[in-house]
């Protein structure tokens, strides 16, 4: 029987429990299904890459696991609890942190700003600057220029750091590479691998697998609203070229 949800720590990565997991997951918008059962597994630590084509339910799945996408069947589970209905603001609270497709930074607000939107969590400016700067030393540099006349890679950097101030557990990434230039994706997807070293659990939705098939633990293939194969990555980058590229 599950915990109740206001009982459930941050401290959720210590837990035996996958950290995330969906199971025969349905959900959709208004009376459209477009996820039909979606089986998924996080474990603490792990970094799983969703990948498969436009249309798949990748963004939707990730919706489901920041709270903003109502699972109308199925369970979801944080760190072994049932969390089906409790709304997004809870889950970031209980450690779960998005970086949306677009990044999600104000392309008219400065860094500083940018981090200042992130104390609504409960973190402060101060210690939200500590954590970016050390990480991103480029981002002190740039601590009042505007988002938006920052390079790609450096507005990825700071979406993260918006995120990890927080301190969450698990980070919920959507489409990094997107806009972003090859080398620039795998320097991202290097700092994202060392995100886990660190203990924190990703689910990266991707749809080119290339880019972080080399740092995920395990990978899972998403089609037509269900995830069709899960497995380790290089398992599934074979299937992707055979069935899914067609090669
Ligand atoms: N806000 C919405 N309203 C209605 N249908 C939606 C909405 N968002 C997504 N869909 C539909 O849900 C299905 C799954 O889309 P989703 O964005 O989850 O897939 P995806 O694999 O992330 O694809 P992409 O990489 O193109 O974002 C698609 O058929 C899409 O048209």
């Amino acid at each position: 029987m599950s915990a109740p949800v206001d009982e459930m720590s941050n401290s959720t990565a210590a837990h035996q429990d996958p950290i995330l997991e969906l199971s025969g997951v349905r959900a959709g918008y208004g009376p459209i299904e477009v996820l039909h059962g979606v089986d998924l597994t996080v474990q603490p630590g792990a970094v799983v890459a969703l990948l498969g084509p436009n249309g798949g339910g990748k963004t939707s799945t990730l919706k489901i696991c920041s709270g903003i996408l109502p699972v109308t069947g199925g369970e979801f589970r944080l760190a072994g609890r049932c969390v089906n209905g409790v709304d997004a603001a809870t889950l970031a609270k209980l450690g779960v942190c998005t970086i949306p497709e677009g990044r999600g930074v104000f392309a008219n607000l400065t860094v500083r700003e940018n981090l200042w939107v992130a104390t609504g969590t409960g973190t402060s400016l101060k210690d939200l600057e500590e954590v970016a700067y050390e990480r991103f030393p480029i981002l002190g540099k740039r601590r009042s220029q505007l988002a938006g006349s920052m390079s790609g890679g450096e507005q990825q950097m700071l979406a993260l750091s918006r995120a990890l101030g927080t301190a969450p557990t698990v980070l919920l990434l959507d489409e990094l590479s997107m806009g972003l230039a090859p080398r620039v994706v795998t320097e991202m997807y290097d700092i994202v691998g060392g995100l886990a070293a660190e203990g924190l659990s990703i689910l990266v939705a991707e749809q080119f697998a290339r880019a972080v098939l080399p740092i995920a633990t395990s990978a899972a293939l998403m089609l037509q609203g269900r995830v069709v194969k899960t497995g380790n990555p290089a398992d599934i980058d074979s299937e992707l070229s055979t069935s899914y590229l067609g090669g």
